[in-house]
C-alpha cells in the first residue's frame, strides 16, 4: 500500500484541527531571481493586473530592492507580491537581512524559502529553512518552501528519501499546514526542459502523502506547486495534473507575454483544484484558518 493510501486511514481530525487546514489555491508565482529592473516592475505589474483574477493567485517575486515598488503598483489589484528570501529573525544586528514583518509592512503576502539556489550558494540547511518558514508564519507571511532532489539523487532513485527528509523538518513546525510547498527538481531548473508529467505527479503525490501521515485532510488540501522550466508550452499539461496546484516560474516570468500565457493556462484549469475564493484567503486569512 502506498504512503498516500495508508495516510487516509489515520484518526480523523477534531473540529479545531480541521479549522486550521487551508484550502488548495491555484497559483502562478513568477520568481525573477536576480534579474529585472524598475522598468520591468512598471511594465509587468499593470500587465498582470489586467488579467489577474481573485480566485487564481498571480504572484510576482522581484529582487528585494524592487519589492516596495511592486507592492505599491500591485496595491488594490489581484497581483500579489512575494520576496525571494527572508531572515529567520524578526529584528537584530543582521546587516543585509530583512524580516518577514518588514515584508508584511510592505503589503507582501508570501516569501520563497529554501530555494535550491539558496541551499547551494548560501549553504542554507533544512534547519535554517524551517526557521525562516516559522518566522514568516509568525509574521503573517505565507512561506513558499522549495523542496526537490538533485540529478544524481533523481537518477539513483532517492527522490522520495530526499523529500521525506526535507519535509520532515517542516513537519516539526506547529503551523506546518499553512505552508505552501514548491516541488522543484534541481535538475529541471533553468534547463528549458521540465520534468515529465508522471515524474511531477508522483512527487506531488508523495509530498501530499507525507503530510497526510500527520493529517489526512491537510495532505489533500495544502497547495503544492511545481517549478522547473515551466513555460507557455508546457503549462497546460502540468496544470492538468491532479496534484499540481500551480507553478513557480523562473525565466519565463521575466516576459510578460509568457507569464500571461502561463497564468491563462492556470485559469483554464482553475476549477479542477482550487476552491472559488481561495486566493483571497491565501492572501490574507490563512493565518486564521
Ligand atoms: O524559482 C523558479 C525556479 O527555480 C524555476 O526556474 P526556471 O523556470 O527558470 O527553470
Amino acid at each position: 500500500m502506498s504512503l498516500f493510501a495508508r495516510a487516509v486511514h489515520t484518526t480523523p481530525l477534531t473540529a479545531p484541527d480541521q479549522a486550521r487546514v487551508p484550502t488548495r489555491v491555484r497559483m502562478v508565482v513568477g520568481n525573477w531571481k536576480m534579474h529585472g529592473s524598475l522598468a520591468l516592475c512598471r511594465e509587468m505589474v499593470p500587465a498582470m493586473a489586467s488579467i489577474a483574477q481573485p480566485d487564481t493567485a498571480l504572484v510576482l517575486c522581484p529582487p528585494a530592492p524592487y519589492l516596495g515598488e511592486v507592492a505599491r503598483l500591485a496595491a488594490n489589484t489581484d497581483v500579489q507580491c512575494c520576496a525571494q528570501n527572508v531572515a529567520d529573525a524578526h529584528s537584530g544586528a543582521l546587516t543585509g537581512e530583512w524580516s518577514a514583518g518588514m515584508l508584511a509592512d510592505l503589503g507582501c503576502r508570501y516569501a520563497i524559502v529554501g530555494h535550491s539556489e539558496r541551499r547551494r550558494h548560501y549553504h542554507e540547511t533544512d534547519h535554517m529553512i524551517a526557521a525562516k518558514a516559522q518566522a514568516c508564519l509568525e509574521a503573517g507571511i505565507t512561506p513558499i518552501v522549495c523542496v526537490g532532489e538533485s540529478w544524481v539523487q533523481h537518477q539513483t532513485g532517492q527522490t522520495e528519501v530526499v523529500l521525506q527528509h526535507q519535509l520532515g523538518t517542516l513537519l516539526a513546525l506547529p503551523d506546518w499546514r499553512r505552508l505552501i510547498i514548491a516541488y522543484e527538481p534541481v535538475w529541471a531548473i533553468g534547463t528549458g526542459v521540465a520534468a515529465q508529467p508522471d515524474t511531477v505527479e508522483a512527487a506531488h503525490r508523495y509530498i501530499r502523502g507525507r503530510f497526510a501521515t500527520r493529517d489526512p485532510i491537510a495532505g489533500n488540501s495544502m497547495t503544492v506547486l511545481y517549478g522547473g522550466s515551466v513555460n507557455a508550452e508546457n503549462a497546460m499539461q502540468l496544470f492538468a495534473l491532479p496534484d499540481v496546484d500551480g507553478a513557480l516560474v523562473g525565466s519565463a516570468s521575466l516576459q510578460s507575454d509568457a507569464l500571461m500565457q502561463i497564468y491563462t493556462a492556470a485559469l483554464r484549469h482553475g476549477a479542477s483544484a482550487a476552491t472559488p475564493g481561495a486566493a483571497h484567503r491565501a492572501r490574507g486569512d490563512q493565518a486564521t484558518e
